[in-house]
């Protein structure tokens, strides 16, 4: 029987911890507070954001957005910035991405305050976690090894290979996925093997994981010749796909769920997998950081 790794739960659980937690720090005197900048209007993410908005509601977090026109410009975008570093009422700021492209995502990126840096993409926070001093952890690679630990699924020693190299997802998972286990820094003493468009053994490579990551970006990429007997596998990818029904669309996954699942011994789900891991790891982190202040 292959086991499901049911995100949606698990992070219903998650917030239920954190809800408490807010309750704790308000008879403190501080509400936890996150802003969302959201420029254009790419319906994928309006939805990520209002479902981030929603979150925050339900655990009583404060929350701020800026919505804002895809005409905005870079000065208009960095004074809102600094307007939420200097605002003491917000503990994280989360600027939506990707960014319209006459934007410039990196200065926007940088010039988020590392304290406030709840989603971990700048410079500073991204290289504490290389060297296993994290101030955050990065969302998405977070909710994974939530996901893999509060199962109970060993990492240690354990062959983790990852498909795809991308600064949010590929490489911080491989860092924390390597870094040393000392029970509290989310470490997983695994060896890792990270895999891209020009690695040439890529299938093979595949099949030797014990735990398998696919986050490229590919319908349905991962077949199920490509997965080892046993094996646990992550599906990062949220793929929308035009089809016949009220949404006008349906997500799919990078895995070919239906041919990979009977071979596995665990499988997330898309959707319902790491997808509501990364906003309530987002939510952890708005939480640690106002903590912290
Ligand atoms: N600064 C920034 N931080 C991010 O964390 C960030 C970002 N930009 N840009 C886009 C990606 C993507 N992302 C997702 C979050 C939740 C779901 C999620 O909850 N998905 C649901 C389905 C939602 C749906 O129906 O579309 C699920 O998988 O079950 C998906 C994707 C955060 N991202």
């Amino acid at each position: 029987m292959t086991t499901l790794l049911d995100g949606k739960t698990l992070s219903k659980t998650i917030q239920s911890e954190l809800a408490e937690e807010v309750k704790v720090l308000k008879d403190q005197g501080i509400q936890p507070g996150l802003a969302v900048i959201l420029v254009g209007d790419d319906p994928a993410s309006q939805v990520y954001v209002g479902s981030k908005r929603k979150t925050c509601e339900k655990l009583g977090i404060l929350s701020k957005a800026s919505i804002l026109p895809a005409s905005t410009s870079q000065d208009e975008l960095m004074a809102i910035v600094d307007q939420y570093n200097s605002d003491p009422e917000i503990h994280g700021i989360l600027c939506q991405l990707p960014l319209p492209a006459h934007l410039d995502e990196q200065q926007v990126i940088e010039a988020i305050a590392p304290s406030k840096d709840v989603d971990c993409f700048h410079p500073e926070n991204v290289g504490r976690v290389l060297i296993g001093m994290p101030r955050f952890l990065p969302c998405t690679p977070h909710g994974i090894v939530q996901l893999i630990k509060r199962t109970g699924i060993e990492t240690t020693g354990k062959h983790t290979v990852i498909l795809g190299r991308s600064d949010i997802v590929g490489k911080p998972l491989a860092a924390m996925m390597l870094q040393k286990d000392s029970g509290e820094n989310m470490g997983c003493n695994s060896t890792v093997t990270v895999c891209h468009s020009a690695t040439k053994n890529l299938e093979e490579l595949c099949r030797e994981a014990d735990i398998l990551v696919a986050a490229i970006g590919k319908p349905e990429f991962v077949k199920g010749h490509m997965v080892k007997e046993g094996a646990v596998v992550i599906d990062v990818g949220i793929n929308r796909i035009d089809a016949d029904n009220e949404k006008g669309y349906r997500l799919v996954g990078d895995v070919d769920f239906e041919e990979v699942k009977p071979r596995c011994q665990a499988i997330t789900p898309v959707p319902g997998g790491v997808g509501p891991m990364t906003i309530a790891m987002l939510m952890y982190n708005t939480v640690s950081s106002a903590r912290l202040s």
